[in-house]
């Protein structure tokens, strides 16, 4: 049999499947998904199986076998394999890419080499040559006779000669295998008696020297259960070797016992039942209850509004779909992914629910994979990579907050998790529920066809590389939930034009009516929460004598000033100085520091409330582990008046005593170069204030601005998706935008500038050239169905990035146009025979960031 397997190699050039021989003892072992140890030019590389024929392309007996088989359980199974080919068609990336995002860092095994002694050599070491022996010989047999090269060459570092020698010459075998990053815990375990009458019969007949044991014996069989080595020593205050001595004797077992890293572990989730449902609620459940026992795949957009109990919807259709004995799926925001939201999934489904999430360590990431690729948990809560969970029976994938641009990754593979959703649920005749307050206006002209058919980015039929799976769910259904749970009315939302407080003199960041606001609540002793919209607000430095300001060497942008370390650091590189005493250009000691701005608002809060309690949440303050968690639980304590923070304060939280929402600048996310900006606005301001008012206390919304009239603000005022999406809908078709066209983004760089220039400009002709002559007429297409449009190239947004220069092309395409075929052909047409592009290139299918 021949295994197709995909090695991991990042390159364009090598991203095909390549033959390997299974040997005998592997067959039945190696399946589509397995991941395997494979020699490539020299080297041993880690691969994935993504296919078993019977016949190879080329001569069989020249093909090289597979080295090793890394799992018993392969870590992926045939759906995910073919998912990962979607990927990599769909957003132009190598099926390396893609198959490694599935899989947790843990198992991205490196080669290793591994020497031994070899066996005729062990006999043969005589007494005489055991004197004379290196060093590093006898210490390889202390060590077993067997260890791993790259430690031996740290402890003999003048001896690597000899030890090459020694490989050449067979006094040593050298071998080359594939570790993991990191492995399954083993724990020591104690385990009861088996035979219990004659443990019995012993625990009477133990010689009184032995007390000791005794008590060891006792306590196993009043326990009965197995317990950690560790644990038990500690309990009886005994050692290791009595409880052994017990073992010895055939009345214990000890074995090592596999153990999870469980990051909840001895967390005591209380316990929820399902709630009476609302009418709204109801009529939305029932909708996804018959898809699910109809086991059909059907994508609903779930519009309910902040407090409208989406999370209940979502509890409840989870349990519907466990009874039919399919998995489920949670996607939440990275940064909504807080223990109130876990609470509520474990308090409902205990020990069935894995979490996934970027601030667990690699370990417990594996172990809480593991749960889910060893069927021990059945419902997946996690950040957008946790649509990779390995189950095998889906019938419901949720995704919470759709609209948030974090479920596009912004590394190769550049996937939208939504999109990757409907796909998968596809595979498995799943139902996908997107739940937002504030839907995405993708997704809501997917769901209501306000883009009429010839306008629609997603009329393509054919092609399925090229057409959004968000836009596939054209079916998708519609529903709403436009009432908050208990009939609560949602917070009366004032805004206030800043440029007033400045004509009346107020030039504090607090206008006089937000002050007063606050003041009343730290009266009634309720609490606020205060956004900073961070988005565009500087951290940077500038000079106030000549306007200086820090840049990096490596990349045309500013340094972000760290306050803690008085450190100036590029987010792009990572390059790092220390902050200049004095303006290095003009030598004025008006340099200033624009704070990370959360700072600057809790000291002018200090000063205008004593003895304010503040707990500030920002990225510098959230960045230890579990800190997240400790500030919420701190505020849901009530042991602060003010909760203040960038976006991470504006999502998802529900505390009863919440009664203000000031939002301190509302636009300066408004005008920045990116056509979603008016959306993020109207997404940020709904979302932060349905913070308030959630319980029964009535809540209030104050938001400063230097743009009161702006249609974002005004519709998020009045709490009016509609008229803010028609709006858009009127700004985006006049722009050629989507949702009614699609974007694909490719950027060059290089560090030589003219070849870069010229790079461009030919991948553009070529592009132009392959549209023309597949029938595509440009930008004004015939018969309105469709067209492509291609733009550039120019320089990207931020030209230069580590030293290389950045142009960029956008392309611009609706209908039946299959704009990814037309971009792969055109980089194959400029790469060169080894199938390298003459610069690099990276290509960003349905773009969120256009910066
Ligand atoms: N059927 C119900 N009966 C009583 N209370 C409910 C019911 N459903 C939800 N709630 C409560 O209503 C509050 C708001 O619900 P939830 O947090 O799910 O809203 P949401 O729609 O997710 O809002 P957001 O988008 O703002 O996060 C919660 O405190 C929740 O416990
Ligand atoms: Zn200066
Ligand atoms: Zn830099």
């Amino acid at each position: 049999m021949i295994a197709k397997v995909i090695v991991d190699v990042p390159s364009r050039a090598t991203d095909r499947p390549f033959d390997y021989k299974i040997p005998q003892q592997m067959l039945g072992w190696v399946e589509v998904g397995s991941r395997v140890g494979v020699p490539f030019g020299g080297r041993v590389l880690q691969g994935f199986v993504i296919g078993i024929t019977e016949h190879a392309d080329f001569d069989v007996k020249k093909l090289k076998p597979i080295a090793e088989l890394l799992d018993h359980i392969p870590p992926l199974s045939p759906d995910l394999v073919e998912l990962a080919s979607w990927i990599s068609d769909k957003y132009c990336c190598t099926l390396t890419a893609s198959l490694q995002a599935m899989i947790p860092a843990a198992l991205k095994g490196k080669a290793d080499s591994v020497v031994s002694i070899a066996d005729d050599e062990v006999n043969e070491a005589s007494e005489d040559s055991l004197l004379g022996e290196e060093a590093w010989l006898s210490y390889i047999r202390q060590n077993g006779g067997t260890m791993r090269l790259a430690a031996l060459q740290e402890r003999f570092p003048e001896s690597a000669a000899d030890i090459k020698a020694a490989v050449k010459r067979g006094t040593l075998t050298e071998q080359v295998t594939i570790r993991d990053r990191l492995s399954v815990r083993k724990v020591l375990t104690v385990f009861p008696p088996d035979n219990e009458a004659l443990a019995l019969e012993a625990l009477q007949n133990y010689p009184a020297r032995a007390a000791k044991q005794q008590e060891v014996l006792r306590y196993m069989l009043e326990h009965r259960e197995p317990i950690a080595m560790t644990v038990l020593v500690e309990a009886l205050s005994t050692t290791s070797s009595t409880v052994r001595a017990v073992a010895d004797k055939g009345l214990l077992e000890i074995r090592e016992m596999e153990q999870s890293r469980d990051p909840y572990a001895g967390r005591d989730f209380k316990r929820t039942e399902p709630l009476p449902l609302t009418e709204g609620q109801q009529a939305v459940y029932a909708e996804i209850a018959e898809s699910l026992d109809a086991e059909q795949s059907r994508v609903f957009l779930l519009h309910g509004v902040t407090g409208s109990g989406k999370t209940e919807v979502y509890l409840q259709t989870i349990e519907r779909c466990l009874q039919h004995e399919r998995q489920a799926i949670v996607l939440v925001p990275e940064i909504s992914l807080t223990p109130q939201m876990v609470e509520r999934f474990k308090g409902r489904f205990g020990d069935l629910v894995a979490v996934l999430h970027s601030r667990l360590s690699s370990g417990e990431r594996y172990d809480e994979w593991r749960k889910i690729r060893e069927g021990r948990a059945q419902v997946a809560v996690g950040a957008r990579s946790a649509i990779f969970a390995p189950f095998e029976r889906i019938g419901l994938i949720i995704i919470d907050e759709e609209h948030e641009s974090s479920y596009k990754q912004e590394e190769t593979p550049k996937y939208h998790a939504r999109d990757v959703a409907v796909r998968r649920a596809r595979q498995h005749s799943a139902a996908v529920v997107l739940g937002s307050a504030t839907p995405s206006l993708e997704s809501f002209a997917a769901a209501s066809r306000v883009v009429s058919g010839s306008e629609a980015a997603n009329t393509s039929t054919s092609a399925s590389a090229s057409t959004s799976a968000s836009a596939k769910a054209s079916g998708a259904a519609l529903l709403p939930m436009p009432n908050r749970v208990g009939g609560r009315p949602m917070p009366k939302v004032h805004l206030i034009d800043m440029r007033d407080e400045l004509k009346n003199g107020n030039r504090s960041m607090f206008s006089r009516q937000l002050h007063e606001a606050l003041l009343e609540r730290l009266e009634r002793g309720e609490q606020s929460v205060l956004l900073l919209n961070r988005r565009g607000y500087s951290t940077f430095v500038m000079c106030r004598s000549c306007g200086y300001t820090a840049q990096c060497p490596h990349c045309d942008i500013s340094l972000t000033y760290h306050q803690k370390s008085r450190v100036l650091r590029c987010h792009y590189c990572g390059h790092a100085e220390q902050a200049p005493e004095k303006c290095p250009s003009c030598e004025s000691e008006h340099i200033r520091f624009f704070g990370t701005g959360t700072q600057r608002v809790e000291e002018e809060l200090a000063k205008l409330f004593p003895g304010i309690r503040v707990i500030r949440m920002d990225v510098d303050t959230t960045t230890e582990k579990g800190s997240h968690e400790k500030w919420l639980t701190m505020f849901g304590e009530r042991k602060a008046d003010v909760l203040l923070g960038t976006q991470m304060v504006a999502k998802g939280l529900d505390f009863p005593y919440v009664t203000l929402v000031g939002v301190i600048a509302a636009d300066t996310s408004l005008h920045l170069p990116d056509f979603r900006s008016a959306e993020k606005t109207f997404q940020l301001l709904t979302q932060v204030a349905g913070r308030a008012g959630r319980h029964q206390l009535p809540g209030e919304v104050i938001v400063q601005t230097y743009n009161p009239e702006h249609y974002a603000i005004v519709t998020a005022q009045h709490h009016d998706y509609a008229a803010f999406v028609q709006e858009e809908l009127k700004h985006r078709r006049f722009m050629g935008y989507p949702p009614f066209c699609r974007l694909i983004v490719v950027t060059l760089s290089d560090e030589q500038l003219p070849l870069l220039i010229q790079t461009g400009e030919k991948l553009a002709s070529t592009l132009r050239q392959l549209a023309y002559e597949s029938g595509i007429k440009g930008s004004i297409d015939s018969d309105g169905t469709r067209f492509i449009d291609i733009l550039g190239p120019v320089a990207s947004p931020i030209p230069r990035m580590k030293d290389r220069y950045r142009f960029q092309c956008m392309v611009k395409y609706r209908g039946n146009v299959n704009a990814n075929d037309l971009l792969k052909q055109a980089i194959s047409m400029l790469s060169g025979p080894q199938g390298q592009p003459p610069v690099q290139i990276s290509v960003d299918v349905d773009p969120q960031m256009i910066l």
